[in-house]
């Protein structure tokens, strides 16, 4: 029998009416003797309500109390489409990720899964049913609730597809697959129907929030093919899969993540220094990015520590800041202004052309640039958060659709 994993989006969700819709999709696709797993997100934006009712009782949220909350919206979801499912006579049974077996590490608020045990999920397909998954959690080795992070439930749908030996992995929102940029920014962004598993991961990480980074991790070491879709129109896809290493082909897309912090470390202790700081963010579970570290040999300048945070998910960021500038008093500053805008492709610095290029451009348009950095598939720029849309769009323009 086929079998598909099937993940819908908050969006999808948003209220009874599409959930009710929903369901018609799913017990249709059932009808035609298929069987179904299908990840849950929680409602519209009912994890960002949560986040903020936790931030008007604490401003620094326990991690563990955070994923107790945050876990919850899942499960409103997978019950009501589970109750719509069983009005149009479809069997279904909702499950939380911890009844599916989705074990991880004990990071909270950003877990990682280590393991998945479907032996609930593959009972209840044999059974007949429609099993409906909280996606988002799992279950600690210490059988604390976590959850995987903002759009976690991806990873939730991967990850089971990968453990339950599913045909397919389709995730489903409310945009018809990868563009070149953010269509809710970039209006004319440009359909991607395929992209290969590291370039996906590269925009993902950058910001690109249509698929989930680690979720597109997990579909690489597993080699499965995720079709990415509009739930309520189905015209177009865009597949992520592997690809044979290609030629290269140049910025392939642009995108963009509104908040920054950049953390810089000065003076004599530096190293100490910074090792202090990230043992204080590494007590906090805050993971950090674009690390250096300079000292030169003989020279009078002060060596220096810098790396940078994204800073929107990490709830009580703003404690965690205060606490830094507390325990490292004159040595650490902030740059909180920040936002950063990536272009991303294939073989993008096999030449500095591409760099070079994008240094001008952003001058030619008066965005001022306060770092850079790259990867074989990515060159990332620092600029004032209030540009980033601006710097998107002209870099979208100037690559994508010039070069056609
Ligand atoms: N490059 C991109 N291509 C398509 N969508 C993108 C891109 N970058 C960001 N997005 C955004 O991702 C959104 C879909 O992801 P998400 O909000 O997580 O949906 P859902 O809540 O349904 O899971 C789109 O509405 C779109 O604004
Ligand atoms: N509800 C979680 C998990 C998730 O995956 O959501 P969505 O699929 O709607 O992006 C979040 O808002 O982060």
């Amino acid at each position: 029998m086929t079998c598909v994993v099937q993940k819908y989006g908050g969006s999808s969700l948003a209220d009874m009416d599409k959930i009710k819709r929903v369901a018609r999709i799913i017990a249709d696709v059932k009808a035609k003797g298929v069987g179904v797993a299908v990840v849950v997100s929680a409602m519209g934006k009912t994890t960002n309500h949560l986040v903020e009712m936790a931030a008007e009782v604490s401003p620094r949220p326990p991690r563990r109390e955070m994923d107790m909350l945050l876990s919850t919206g899942e499960r409103i979801t997978m019950s009501l489409l589970c109750m719509a499912l069983s009005e149009l006579g479809a069997q279904a049974v909702s499950l939380t990720g911890s009844q599916c077996g989705i074990i991880t590490n004990h990071r909270h608020n950003d877990a990682q899964v280590i393991e998945v045990r479907p032996f609930r999920v593959l009972d209840e397909m044999a059974a007949g049913k429609i099993v409906v998954v909280g996606g988002f959690q799992g279950v600690s080795y210490r059988r604390d609730i976590t959850t995987l992070g903002r759009g976690g439930s991806d990873t939730t749908a991967v990850a089971l597809a990968a453990a339950i030996n599913a045909d397919r992995c389709e995730i489903y929102s409310d945009v018809d697959g990868v563009y070149t940029s953010d269509p809710s920014t970039v209006a004319d962004a440009r359909h991607l129907p395929e992209l290969s598993y590291p370039v996906m991961q590269e925009m993902s990480v950058a910001g690109a929030k249509v698929l989930n980074a680690q979720a597109v991790q997990f579909a690489k070491e597993k080699q499965i093919a995720i079709y990415a879709r509009s739930t309520f129109d189905r015209n177009r896809e865009t597949v992520v899969r592997r690809f044979a290493p290609g030629e290269v082909v140049g910025v392939q897309a642009v995108v963009s993540e509104k908040e920054i912090v950049r953390v810089r470390i000065r003076g004599s202790r530096v190293l100490s220094d910074f090792n202090r700081a990230l043992e204080i963010l590494e007590n906090e579970q805050v993971p950090v990015k674009e690390v250096h570290v300079t000292r030169t040999q003989g020279s009078t300048v002060s060596p220096r520590a810098t790396f940078v945070v994204s800073s929107t998910n990490i709830y009580g960021w703003d404690a965690i800041q205060t606490n830094l500038a507390r325990e490292l008093g004159a040595s650490i500053a902030f740059d909180d202004h920040l936002g950063a805008l990536s272009l991303i492709g294939e073989g993008l610095n096999r030449t500095n052309v591409t760099l070079i290029e994008a240094i001008e451009l952003l001058k030619n348009n008066a965005i001022e640039v306060f770092g850079i950095s790259t990867t074989s598939f990515r060159i990332s720029l620092l600029v004032p958060r209030e540009s980033v849309a601006a710097g998107v769009r002209v870099c979208h323009a100037n690559w994508i659709l010039e070069n056609g």
